[in-house]
């Protein structure tokens, strides 16, 4: 089966630091990824390099079988990055009727697809309402909403579930079932450890290295621990006690 993502021993660095040192990844079609790592892991810059949005200093990117960067293939990803980019002085239903046309959805598509994102991040009741007058976590949910916008093969989405209650993520998580179960993909990261343990495959990133890779019962297996955290933590210590060795 062809990856939707193959990102290939990507290396990147910014002044003299190397952020990302040949992180490779790959996404096939009908699963739900998960990055996790550390804050200043280099998720962040895996996930822009993936959309093109930066360039890497070696490695390759492939999405939906086109090299990245390619513009026209943009459009077929949802994407949901770390801050939201909304329109504060319009209404939640304006934003999302703008990103949709943007992404190629008019008409009744459009009205259809905005009702149904609404529904799924629980923001049908306040459509109507300025961004200004968002809390934070409604702002998350309506860019999650805003990148499921044009029901994409494809979601990247750094951590999308950050503000929300838990009640919320779990409706969040069905949604992201369903589409998995739709043979669409998902790319996910997150700091959220029960979170991690619903995704098919785990790549921890830590230091710019992939430290571990594989389904989170795998690892678990792996490593000899009960939950995905103890695997983070374990291989983290494998990863500090490797490079005092050095
Ligand atoms: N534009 C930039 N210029 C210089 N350094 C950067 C830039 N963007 C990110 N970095 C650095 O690259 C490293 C990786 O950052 P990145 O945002 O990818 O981490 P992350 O794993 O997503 O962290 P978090 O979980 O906190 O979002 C960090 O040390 C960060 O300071």
């Amino acid at each position: 089966m062809e990856p939707v993502i193959h990102a290939a021993t990507i290396q990147k660095i910014y002044g003299n630091r190397t952020v990302l040192d040949g992180v490779s990844l790959d996404l096939f079609p009908g699963e739900i990824v998960g990055l996790i790592g550390p804050s200043g892991a280099g998720k962040t810059t895996l996930v822009k390099i993936i959309m093109g949005m930066e360039a890497a200093k070696a490695g390759q990117v492939m999405v939906l079988g086109t090299l990245m960067p390619n513009r026209a293939i943009m459009t077929k990803i949802g994407y949901m990055a770390q801050s939201d980019a909304l329109y504060d002085n319009l209404s939640a239903k304006e934003n999302l009727r703008f990103f949709g046309q943007l992404m190629g959805v008019t008409g009744s598509k459009l009205d259809a697809a905005i009702a149904h994102v609404a529904q799924v991040v629980n923001l049908t009741d306040d459509l109507g309402k300025r961004i200004n007058n968002y809390s934070g976590g409604m702002k998350r949910r309506l860019s999650l909403a805003i990148a499921m916008i044009q029901d994409p093969d494809v979601l990247i989405l750094d951590e999308p579930t950050v503000g929300i209650d838990p009640e919320l993520r779990q409706q969040i998580w069905a949604e992201l079932n369903s589409l998995k179960d739709q043979g669409k993909s998902v790319l996910i990261t997150t700091h959220v450890m029960d979170e991690a343990e619903r995704c098919d495959r785990l790549a921890l990133i830590r230091e710019g290295v992939t430290l571990a890779a594989g389904s989170p019962k795998a690892l678990e297996t792996q490593y000899e621990v009960d939950t995905v955290e103890q695997v983070f933590l374990k291989a983290g210590r494998l990863q500090d006690a490797h490079t005092s060795n050095r």
